[in-house]
């Protein structure tokens, strides 16, 4: 199978050498040709360049690029997107008032979800999931973290990462799954959290790791949830399994899981809404990548992660979408790169190395995915018709996607 994009008016994040993370000012560079061609043979990127040097190339289907920008397909390092039902009349109590931690704290939220999700089939679940993940790879997601979490047994997290498992299967996008083993701390165990984490330590988490889907930990670190002791075992758990963490950090508290996450070399470290200097100290030289989710920050009317401080310390920044059914039920990376821009003060070039290649970093896959390099995966947008890739952020709220390429395959 080989297929050739021609007359394209800007392809974009070209790099030569196979790059694997861009950080501070490096991230101000997008490398671009204008009126470039893409040759893939299956599932390759084999070779591009300025179109006038487009010879040679006998491809079983042609596409007319005219007008036309192609990217790397979105990396979306962060979501939820395995949950049964919705929350919308917790959406309208929000709007009427109460905060995430009222609702919380009333029984809804997280604890909301987990009673619904084990009172749903595995087949239902499955549908629900699959709609949710084929909406967001029309959006131009190629490839995507779900985790698990809002199973709070070890029954229904299993059928989580089961249904994670079949989605792998079932769709050609690249599916990073993670266990998201300590989420919320479920009524029954309200009085007694310790009993809990050694339910999470000594059952859910050698049962996951049984199943062998998962490379992945992560824990909701944050008051009210799981403190940095309550991290600290979890993690240490997951490490006996290989597991490595990406953890959420920083929502609303900062209780130093930034510099815990770094300690435990995690891969990634999410949310970090509220941040210090000592933050941005622990991640320096580090290898963990912090992840800032615009979405949850629009939807809850929280702080957005100071994404221009992260960068100009000289660290690099991914964004995702955090797609979930409380704090941000959007899959839509157009909106977050646009988002990044406008609340985040990320440039358009920063903004889209944070939601490619960066995002690709923080899944383990930078080194297949995130740019346009010969002998990575073919995994690519084009977009409607438009003059520069500024305007994919500018026009906010728009669907600037023409035809996604997943693996080589036109959807
Ligand atoms: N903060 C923790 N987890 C999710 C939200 C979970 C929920 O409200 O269902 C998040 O990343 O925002
Ligand atoms: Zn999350």
């Amino acid at each position: 199978m080989s297929l050739l994009i021609t007359n394209i008016k800007q392809l974009i994040q070209v790099h030569e050498y196979n790059t694997t993370i861009v950080m501070g000012s490096d991230m101000k560079n997008l490398p671009i040709i204008e009126n470039a061609y893409l040759y893939i043979e299956n599932d390759t990127i084999i070779e591009f360049g300025d179109m006038k040097d487009c010879e040679g190339f006998d491809a079983e289907t042609t596409i007319d690029a005219s007008g036309k920008l192609v990217l790397p397909s979105w990396c979306d390092s962060h979501t939820h997107i395995v949950y049964a039902g919705d929350r919308t009349s917790e959406f309208v109590d929000r709007i009427n008032g109460l905060s995430y931690a009222d609702i919380a704290n009333k029984g809804g939220g997280i604890l909301n979800s987990a009673k619904k999700l084990q009172d749903t089939s595995e087949d239902v679940l499955f549908e629900q999931s699959l709609k949710r993940l084929n909406e967001l790879i029309a959006m131009g997601t190629g490839a995507v973290e779900i985790k698990t979490g809002y199973g709070l047994t070890v029954e229904a997290e299993l059928k989580m990462l089961r249904v994670i498992k079949r989605l792998k299967q079932e769709s050609l996008a690249v599916i990073i799954p993670t266990l998201l083993a300590a989420h919320a701390i479920p009524e029954a165990y309200k009085n007694n959290k310790q009993d809990y984490i050694h339910y999470i330590t000594e059952e859910l988490i050698p049962k996951a790791a049984e199943l062998n889907i998962t490379n992945y930990i992560d824990v909701f670190c944050e008051d009210g949830y799981f403190d940095i002791n309550d991290t600290d075992a979890i993690l240490k758990a997951g490490k006996t399994y290989n597991l490595q963490p990406k953890i959420h950090v920083n929502q609303f508290n900062i209780l130093g899981g930034i510099a815990l996450g770094v300690k435990h070399n995690a891969l990634s470290v999410d949310h970090l809404e509220e941040l210090n200097d000592d933050d941005i100290k622990a991640l320096k030289g580090s290898g963990t990548m912090p992840v800032a989710l615009p979405g949850c920050s629009y939807f809850l009317s929280i702080p957005y992660t100071q994404g221009r401080k992260i960068i100009d310390s000289g660290l690099p920044l991914a964004i995702a979408t955090d797609y979930n059914p409380g704090s941000a039920p959007s899959g839509n990376m157009n909106f977050v790169v646009g988002a990044a821009c406008v609340k985040l003060k990320l440039t358009p070039e920063e903004a889209i190395n944070a939601a490619t290649i960066n995002g690709a970093y923080a899944m383990g896959i930078s080194n297949m995915y995130g740019s346009i390099t010969r002998g990575k995966k073919a995994n690519l947008i084009i977009t409607k018709p438009m003059n520069h890739y500024s305007e994919i952020p500018y026009a906010f709220a728009h669907n600037p996607i023409d035809q996604v390429i997943i693996n080589g395959q036109l959807l």
